[in-house]
């Protein structure tokens, strides 16, 4: 493995029962990369994570974190990555600084190690004005800052996040992505999120699950021109023309339509609900052409009046929503039954696979170490179980 690698995923399956969560997952997170775990719910993004920070065990394949095996070495996987799980298990009845305080104690960390750290830390994610406070007495964003920090105190090189702004309003939301972004700058990330905006945000690449598979792995740039199509703008005056051009009247929605479906490279034209001045189309057209220059030409040589123009690259929201539209593994917990190729895939495997039975089906065994963390852990698969 490349020292630039972080993070390396090789065909990770996890199977709850019958139930296949990951199905051979495999992808790299390179040294200050920040990269977006993107998937609807129940697509497999917890479990990846979890693997990685060693709280469950895969059913198959491997998983290095800076090149640390994680079933083979847990201990040095630990120190150099940092968990913000989705609940992140916070004490209450602590003051901010008491929960990081005892947390850098779990970690072994020298008092005087850790004070000089905490200036930093309390910087980065904006907590100056609340160490005093009690944790019960937070907002949401403000525990997020604080799960932010918690993960930041040994000062590890990775960072994975999971979905830390669910739950958040708005403006907190905003802050916390923030506080991300500012952590990014030294920090090799993975964040997973269903908002598709935070990772265009904060993210230069993302990788999209769905169904325990990964659908997309790229550049947002390069993933949003998967659909391979692009979308035109085109408003042209309802009332008026050019002074002195071809045209005697202003032209009929059906003549403007007619003329842009003929232009070449053009897929097809939609009439856009408008104020009354104006006829407005969206028209789509191959990714890789560039159409806009035929589009004035051709309003000009007709003599009308363009209102606007604009060129749109495919929304990251589109390709998500094609990539990820049959998934409905929504139903957390009960073993859904998939396609019958992969269910004989599934009971090929278990006998594959029969080394690793110990960590098969239960997590909750896999998940009964010291860690402080593990409270929550065992709590979330219970809830998640219940
Ligand atoms: N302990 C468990 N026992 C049985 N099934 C589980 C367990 N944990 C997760 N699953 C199932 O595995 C699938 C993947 O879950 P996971 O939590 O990884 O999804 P996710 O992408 O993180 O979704 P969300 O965004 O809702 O958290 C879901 O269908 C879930 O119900």
């Amino acid at each position: 493995m490349s020292t630039d690698v972080m993070i390396e995923a090789n065909g990770l399956t996890k199977r709850y029962g019958a139930f296949r969560a990951l199905d051979k997952v495999s992808f790299e997170v390179h040294r200050g990369e920040v990269v977006g775990f993107l998937g609807p719910n129940g697509a497999g993004k917890s479990t990846t994570m979890r693997i990685l920070t060693c709280f469950i065990s895969a059913t198959g394949g491997t998983a290095r974190v800076h090149g640390y095996d994680v079933f083979d070495d847990p201990l040095e996987v630990r120190k150099k990555i940092g968990y913000l799980p989705q609940r992140a298990p916070l004490y209450g009845e602590m003051s901010v600084w008491e929960y990081l305080t005892f947390v850098a104690d779990m970690r072994g960390l020298e008092t005087s190690t850790f004070k000089k750290r905490m200036k930093n830390i309390v910087e980065v994610c904006g907590l100056a004005t609340s160490l005093g406070k009690d944790i019960r007495d937070l907002s949401h964003g403000y525990r997020q800052r604080v799960g932010l920090a918690q993960a930041l105190v040994h000062d590890p090189p990775i960072l994975i996040l999971d979905e830390p702004t669910s739950d958040l309003d708005p403006n907190e939301k905003a802050e916390v992505i923030k506080y991300i972004q500012e952590i990014g700058k030294e920090r090799t990330i993975l964040l997973s999120t269903h908002n598709l905006s935070e990772v265009e945000q904060a993210c230069a690449r993302a990788i999209i699950v769905s169904k325990g598979r990964i659908v997309a792995d790229g550049p947002l740039e390069e993933i949003r021109a998967k659909s391979g199509r692009v979308r035109y703008v085109v408003q042209v005056h309802e009332k008026r023309v050019f002074e002195g051009g071809p045209a005697k009247k202003a032209p009929s929605a059906e003549e403007v339509q007619a003329a842009l479906e003929k232009l070449p490279g053009v897929t097809s034209v939609v009439e856009l609900p408008t104020d009354d001045r104006a006829h407005s189309f969206q028209l789509a057209g191959a990714q890789d052409g560039d159409i806009r220059a035929e589009i004035f030409q051709l309003i000009v040589s007709k003599g009308w009046l363009m209102l606007e123009m604009r060129r749109e690259a495919q929304k990251l929201e589109d390709v998500f929503k094609a990539l990820t539209k049959n998934d409905e593994r929504r139903d957390r917990g009960r073993p859904v039954v998939e396609d019958d190729e992969d269910e004989a895939e599934a009971s090929a495997e278990d006998e594959d696979e029969d080394e690793d039975t110990s960590a098969e089906d239960e997590s909750d065994e896999d998940e009964s170490d010291e860690d402080e963390d593990e409270d929550e852990s065992d709590e979330d698969d219970k809830k998640k179980k219940g």
